[in-house]
């Protein structure tokens, strides 16, 4: 399956993307493990270059559109002939399924809100009723859950997907856990036969939207290679990190980063306006400066208006400041700005800000001024 996956992957890449994907197809050269752990470049499938009318990147609305078009589904057909679960349809996984959807794929849906499945169902989704019958109906089951204790009843709680894996079919979690609850995760999923990657994603709704995520992948390497033109669909980039907790700890680090930069972001513009500037030009200065970032810019504008339209809840950033200083007291790592960062998410949560947006902290910082 791999060795004819490997072939029909490499007659869709531009030449100068061949090495790279030979080289991770052949686990005996000296030099795989090292490109594999490198970044991947944007590798664009044949998805990505066809006419726009029919790519999966041409719209983010939920409608349907032409993409289901016989020349899309042929094509995805030859480097993806199987059926593909998706396993929570909330901010994320809706939009990542959709992409899959619109690129042709054969795709089974399930909910705990049974509810949210319903626009997926009206562009060509099948539904079934437990993670179980999913993962039993389809060759590769993706998981897009809230935190660990959610990632692992899907997987393998009552009715799980473990319980309906096999030899054969493969289990890539896509929700952002601990290295820990990942690797249980694995260990059940691969007592079925079944194969298993953990694949976070950097990037938010409008990313996912896009199919522009980042995936942290980490785990079975056959499998990776598998789903390959999958991720390719729903991302621009993708890294294979070696051993399952390498995604898991590398999303980590990145989001205690972006929660700490979030947090020294609010307290900027606070003080910017307590002084009498305006916070609107502090965001276009910073926008220009060695600090400037998307987040920034894309998300500044709105906390200046106290508004904070949820694309990264703010209880998963606080769950993930959580696990990332977990995972700095296993290799007994001061962290000090980010335990300082959590606390404010924290208090941003006790104020019931919690499904706002994570620029929402700034609230907590108001709240800390007029204490
Ligand atoms: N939003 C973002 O920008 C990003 C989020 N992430 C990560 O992706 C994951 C999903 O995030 P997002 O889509 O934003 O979150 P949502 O809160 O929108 O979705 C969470 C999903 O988990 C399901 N769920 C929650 N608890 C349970 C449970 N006990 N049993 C079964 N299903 C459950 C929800 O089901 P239900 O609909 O029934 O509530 C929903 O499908 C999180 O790990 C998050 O940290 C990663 C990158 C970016
Ligand atoms: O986990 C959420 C990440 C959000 C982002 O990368 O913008």
């Amino acid at each position: 399956m791999a060795t004819s996956f490997s072939c029909s992957l490499q007659a869709i890449l531009r030449p100068s993307h061949q090495i790279s994907i030979a080289l991770l197809s052949n686990p005996s050269s000296p030099s795989s493990v090292g490109l594999c752990s490198n970044f991947c470049p944007r590798i664009p499938s044949r998805f990505k270059s066809i006419p726009s009318q029919f790519s999966a990147k041409s719209s983010s609305s939920l409608s349907a559109t032409p993409i289901t078009s016989q020349i899309v589904s042929d094509t995805l057909k030859e480097v993806f002939p199987g059926r593909i679960g998706f396993l929570g349809v909330g901010i994320m996984g809706s939009p990542m399924a959709q992409n899959l959807i619109k690129a042709g794929c054969d795709v089974t849906v399930w909910n705990r809100t049974k509810s949210k499945c319903d626009p997926l169902l009206q562009i060509g989704a099948k539904y079934k009723p437990s993670p179980k019958e999913v993962a039993s109906s389809c060759d590769i089951t993706f998981s897009m859950l809230a935190d660990p204790q959610s990632a692992v009843d899907v997987a393998y709680g009552e009715n799980g997907a473990a319980s309906g894996m096999t030899t054969g079919k493969g289990y890539v979690d896509v929700s952002t856990v601990d290295g820990a609850t990942s690797k249980s995760i694995g260990e059940h999923i691969k007592a079925t036969g079944a194969l298993f990657l953990e694949a976070p994603v950097s990037g938010s709704k409008k990313p996912a939207e896009d199919g522009q995520l980042i995936f942290l992948t980490a785990g079975d390497q056959s499998l990776y290679e598998r789903v390959a033109p999958l991720l390719d669909i729903m991302g621009k980039s993708r890294f294979y990190l070696g051993e399952v907790g390498n995604g898991a700890a590398m999303k980590l680090v990145v989001n205690m980063v972006m929660g700490s930069m979030m947090a020294s972001f609010s307290e900027g513009l606070l003080l910017s306006e307590k002084v009498g500037l305006d916070p609107n030009v502090l965001i276009e200065v910073v926008s220009q400066g060695a600090i400037g970032a998307p987040m920034y810019s894309t998300k500044g504008p709105s906390m200046v208006k106290a508004a904070y339209p949820t694309a990264f809840p703010l209880k998963h950033q606080q769950k993930d400041l959580r696990l990332a200083l977990g995972l700095a007291e296993t290799v007994s790592q001061s962290t000090p700005i980010a335990a300082a960062a959590n606390e404010l998410y924290k208090v941003a949560k006790s104020l019931n800000l919690g499904d706002q947006d994570f620029s929402a902290v700034i609230e907590a910082l108001k709240a800390k001024l007029q204490e």
